[in-house]
Formats: C-alpha cells, sequence, structure tokens
C-alpha cells in the first residue's frame, strides 16, 4: 500500500466567523474509501455548517492537534499564531495581490516553512478557476435581492436563507409565492449568474431576450440576461472580442444605461476590475428616469460597477438604502431611495450547500493531483514551498519581507 497520508480538516478561526468546511462528512467517507491510504481527522468547531457529532457518526474521527497531519484544509485565511509550522495548508490565502491584510500570515508562513497552496490559484489549463463559491453567492444574492424588493413594494414577503436548514429547504419555501409583475436585468456570465438564474428558474420567472425586454410590457415578472458582449462594446467600431476586451477594458464603452430605465431589479454578478467602465454613472441615478428600485450587488466592489455601493451590508443587515442626489446612506425601504444589498460573504447564509459544492470540484479535478508528487496544476497554485516562495510568485518577494506598501 502507497505511504499513510494524514488529512485535517481544521476549525476556521477567522473573524467574521465562517461556518463553511471544505469537505462535508459524506465526502470524508468517499475519500477515505476511493483513497485507501488516506485518513481524515476534523479538528472540533462550534460554529461549522456540519456538526463535529456529523463527522463523528460518519467514522470520521475529531482531533483537536493536527500537529501528525501532512496535509491541511482550511477555507479562510488562518490567524498567524494558528498555523503549524513545516505543513503543507490549502485554503483562500488572499496573498497573490498583495492584500496588506495578510502580509503578516505570509511572513508567518514563510517563517514556520510551510507550503501554501492557494485554492484560487487552481486552474484548469485554458485559464478558468476550479473552485470557487460562486454559484452559491448568486443563489443566495438573488433571493436577497428578491426579498429586498418584496419589502420595499410590500408586495410579497420571503424569508431569510440563513434560516433555512439547506437548499432544499429553501426550494420547498418558495411554493406558493407569487411574484408582481417586475422586470429583472441579471448581469455577467460566470457561477454567480449561474447562481441567480436557477432562483429565476425555481420561481418560474420567464427569461426574455435583451432586445424585447427593453421595450416591452408584460403581467407577470420576468428577467433577461446580460454577459458581456451584451454589456460592452469597442468604442471605435462597435464589436466585442472577448480576449480583447480582458485585456483593454479601458477601450470599451458600456451599454447598460437603457436597462435602468426599465429594470425594477437589478442582479449584478459581472467581473469587474478597475480598468472596465461601471454599469452607470452617479449622475444617472438623478436622472427621472432612473427606475430601478433594488440592486443586488453580488459582484460587491465598493464604488466598483456600480456606483452606489458604498460598502458592504452584513448577513444580519443586508440591505440599505441611498439617496438618489446625494448618494447618502439610508434605512432600508424608503419611498425615494434605491435600495442596495452589498452582502460580501453570501455562501455563508447556505453554508451546508455551500461547502458541499466546493468539496466536490474539490474531489473532482484537484485531490488526486494533490497526492501525485510535482503535478503542474498544484505546482502552479503552490505560493510557497516549505517556506520559500516559488518561481511563480516570487514577485511576491517585496510583500513578504516587509517593504512593499500596496
Ligand atoms: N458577494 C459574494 O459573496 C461573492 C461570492 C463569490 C463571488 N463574488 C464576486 O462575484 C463576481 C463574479 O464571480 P463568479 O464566481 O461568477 O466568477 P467566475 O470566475 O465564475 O466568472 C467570471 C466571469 O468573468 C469573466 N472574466 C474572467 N476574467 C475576466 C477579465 N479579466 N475581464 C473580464 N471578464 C473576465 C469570465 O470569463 C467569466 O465569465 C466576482 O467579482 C466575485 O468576486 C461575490
Amino acid at each position: 500500500m502507497a505511504n499513510l497520508v494524514n488529512i485535517g480538516l481544521i476549525r476556521e478561526e477567522k473573524q467574521p466567523q465562517d461556518n463553511r468546511v471544505a469537505f462535508t462528512p459524506k465526502q470524508c467517507q468517499w475519500i477515505m474509501h476511493h483513497f485507501p491510504q488516506v485518513r481524515i481527522y476534523v479538528q472540533p468547531s462550534s460554529i461549522r455548517a456540519f456538526k463535529d457529532e456529523e463527522y463523528s457518526q460518519a467514522g470520521i474521527p475529531l482531533k483537536e492537534d493536527l500537529a501528525d497531519c501532512d496535509i491541511l484544509f482550511g477555507i479562510k485565511e488562518i490567524p498567524p499564531a494558528k498555523l503549524i509550522p513545516g505543513k503543507k495548508y490549502l485554503f483562500f490565502s488572499h496573498t497573490k495581490k498583495k492584500q496588506p491584510h495578510n502580509q503578516k500570515m505570509l511572513q508567518e508562513i514563510l517563517k514556520k516553512k510551510i507550503t501554501l497552496i492557494d485554492y484560487e490559484c487552481l486552474v484548469h489549463p485554458d485559464g478558468q478557476r476550479i473552485l470557487g463559491f460562486g454559484f452559491f453567492a448568486g443563489i443566495v444574492g438573488a433571493h436577497n435581492g428578491l426579498m429586498a424588493y418584496g419589502e420595499k413594494t410590500h408586495s410579497f414577503h420571503l424569508k431569510r436563507v440563513y434560516t433555512m436548514h439547506d437548499f432544499q429547504d429553501l426550494i420547498g419555501h418558495y411554493f406558493g409565492i407569487k411574484l408582481p409583475p417586475m422586470k429583472i436585468v441579471i448581469t455577467g456570465s460566470g457561477r454567480v449568474a449561474a447562481g441567480a438564474l436557477e432562483i429565476m428558474g425555481l420561481l418560474g420567472i420567464k427569461y426574455i431576450p435583451p432586445e424585447e425586454y427593453l421595450v416591452n410590457q408584460y403581467a407577470y415578472p420576468v428577467y433577461t440576461q446580460l454577459k458581456a458582449g451584451e454589456l460592452y462594446l469597442r468604442k471605435n467600431d462597435k464589436t466585442y472580442s472577448r480576449s480583447d476586451f480582458h485585456q483593454h477594458p479601458d477601450q470599451y464603452e458600456c451599454r447598460f444605461l437603457p436597462y435602468v430605465t426599465v429594470s425594477d431589479l437589478l442582479i449584478n454578478g459581472i467581473y469587474w476590475d478597475h480598468n472596465i467602465p461601471p454599469l452607470f454613472l452617479a449622475s444617472d441615478l438623478r436622472k427621472e428616469n432612473f427606475h430601478i428600485k433594488v440592486i443586488a450587488d453580488i459582484t460587491d466592489d465598493t464604488q466598483g460597477s456600480i456606483p452606489c455601493n458604498l460598502g458592504d451590508s452584513t448577513i444580519e443587515n443586508p440591505v440599505y438604502g441611498v439617496t438618489k442626489d446625494t448618494m447618502q446612506q439610508t434605512a432600508p425601504y424608503l419611498a425615494d431611495t434605491v435600495d442596495m444589498m452589498c452582502v460580501g460573504n453570501l455562501p455563508n447564509e447556505l453554508p451546508r450547500d455551500a461547502s458541499q459544492y466546493f468539496g466536490d470540484q474539490l474531489m473532482k479535478y484537484v485531490f488526486e493531483a494533490l497526492l501525485q508528487p510535482g503535478n503542474e496544476m498544484m505546482e502552479n497554485a503552490t505560493i510557497t514551498k516549505d517556506g520559500q516562495l516559488t518561481p511563480h510568485y516570487q514577485y511576491l518577494e517585496d510583500y513578504a519581507s516587509g517593504k512593499s506598501e500596496d
């Protein structure tokens, strides 16, 4: 038999608390069955979406001290003091863009001779990311956007997602919910958009092609979806090429404006960075014909693609209002404001399903590669190896040595 590999699922210790986990109890069972050389241990946690008893009942031992494990799986950043020297860790480190708040953690990782594989850096050969929680962010974000619209217009009431046991429970909640005639515009074509479309399907909201959506009236709720090719055109020749847009977004103009005049709810799920033009401007918000009442900004960049995103809201208080003339933050659901849903950790409202989905992707595309020494995909996602920055990530040198300001 191949050498034994001891794997540990660590307790999430970052604040605000995170209740997700890399593998559910059933997934742990599946892995140990299919990889007899693997043993999985779980560090007890009172906040994890899957209870300690669920793991022990599935035959996965609980273990406080994971010092004997070879590989440790987490989700979010790890407090530096909790990092165990010499281990191989997989988690979202948020260090590859030199994020200032994680500089100390990376320094500790180097000091403690740790190998860090970052989930965000695991990509398919065509560059598409393998792992992400976007689908469930789309589910919860679309739900919250609709919930806010129902509250604002007093036309229907949706319960909060986090009060449900899981996604199946949420589906049950939708039976009998009748939405008023309304127009919903969804932006994006990635995992977030896919989650939002799932909610449209579950609530029986009808898809309308963009050109018809703009001009027709409907006696029932409808939505349209705008992918990058429908949202952006090159300024000089009015064409769109995906790769050119990704390389030169500043040479493109945004064509979203007509949709602000006819839509009731915007669900924003596009990829955005600061070179990509926003969907509309602050000055558009002041115009008489700005019709949108609620924006579920799942993309959630403060003053990014949506100028009236004034910062994150929380799962406890997911919605705030914004005045159209002065862009001041107000209480939600006032008559003449735009209501904003800008929660940055949406999958935490549905952590059991989000964890299962994540673990499925890990098992399908990553797990075997992780056990193969020298696997190229894993090497490319390895930021540090035994406490040294790998060749791919040498550009983090100044940040890691404490010199970087950005
Ligand atoms: N609020 C939350 O809780 C939450 C959770 C997950 C994701 N998000 C955010 O939602 C947004 C969409 O996430 P997703 O999971 O759908 O992403 P994704 O990776 O599934 O899809 C992104 C889409 O953007 C395109 N894209 C990739 N690189 C691009 C570039 N350089 N320029 C233009 N387009 C590019 C891709 O082709 C793809 O169609 C991201 O900004 C993400 O950070 C928010």
